[in-house]
């Protein structure tokens, strides 16, 4: 037997406190969302075997904590979303969110399509790449823009801040290094309509999840000078801008 093999019969791992606390009422779904995942989901190559025993902390967990930055009723587009993640996780913990995932494969697009139908998720789904003209069109500029895995954050926020109105958010989930990545793509941040940028730390263990939120300036203010915003946070933050 194969570890890929074995990883798959051990399936998803069972939900975790944090899970528990974070999905409340839509734990079932979040469920299924994870038996989704660990069935066709690895069959289809969203997802890899061997994150199937750390499913929960690691993906759904992760995803959803970044719900903490984004306002009550706030519109949401989730750039490169992939399996769903964040977008789907945040949809079942943050119901008052109007959110569109984005998402350039069709083979992905048709898997986020089949998950929103499964889960009963009131979800758009748009076939794009961020940085296209057509897709600025379709999407329009929602009030956040989420992204996990998808560029290295001064090319995510190239992409993704013209998605987002002024004023808004670009909230990205990043590794140990998001202080890092911040300092070294400061020019690349600025140049993108970026203004102030928050790293917010939250969960603990293989739930610790990093978000850099950077903040779209006004159009009409200088480069910088963006507004704080509303938030949900309860998470550590450093401020780097
Ligand atoms: C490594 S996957 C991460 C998927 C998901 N966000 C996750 O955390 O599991 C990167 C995703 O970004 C998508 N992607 C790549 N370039 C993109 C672009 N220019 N605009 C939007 N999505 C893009 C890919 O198709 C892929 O689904």
């Amino acid at each position: 037997m194969t570890v890929g093999e074995q990883d798959r019969l051990e399936g998803p791992s069972s939900p975790t406190p944090e899970a528990v606390e974070l999905f409340g009422d839509a734990l079932p779904r979040a469920q299924r969302f994870a038996e989704l995942l660990a069935g066709p989901g690895t069959e289809q190559g969203v997802i890899g075997p061997r994150e199937l025993p750390r499913l929960w902390n690691r993906h759904l967990v992760n995803s959803a904590w970044v719900g903490t930055v984004i306002p009550q009723d706030a519109s949401v587009v989730d750039v490169g979303s992939g399996a769903g993640l964040p977008g789907i996780p945040l949809a079942l913990a943050r119901p008052d969110l109007r959110i569109t995932l984005l998402e350039p494969m069709a083979r992905r697009v048709a898997w986020l399509e089949e998950v929103v139908a499964t889960l009963g998720l009131d979800v758009t789904v748009v076939r794009g790449r961020a940085e296209e003209r057509e897709t600025r069109r379709a999407v329009g500029e929602s009030d956040v823009a989420t992204a996990r895995a998808v560029a290295p954050l001064g090319r995510l926020a190239a992409w993704s801040l013209p998605l987002v109105r002024p004023g808004g958010t670009l909230a990205a989930l990043k590794g140990a290094s998001a202080p890092d990545e911040v300092r070294r793509d400061a020019v690349e941040l600025r140049a993108a309509g970026g203004g102030d940028v928050e790293v917010v730390t939250t969960g603990a263990g293989d739930a610790l999840t990093h978000i850099v939120v950077v903040h779209r300036t006004e159009r009409r203010t200088a480069a910088g000078s963006g507004p704080g915003g509303g938030r949900r946070g309860r998470g550590r933050k450093d401020r780097s801008s």
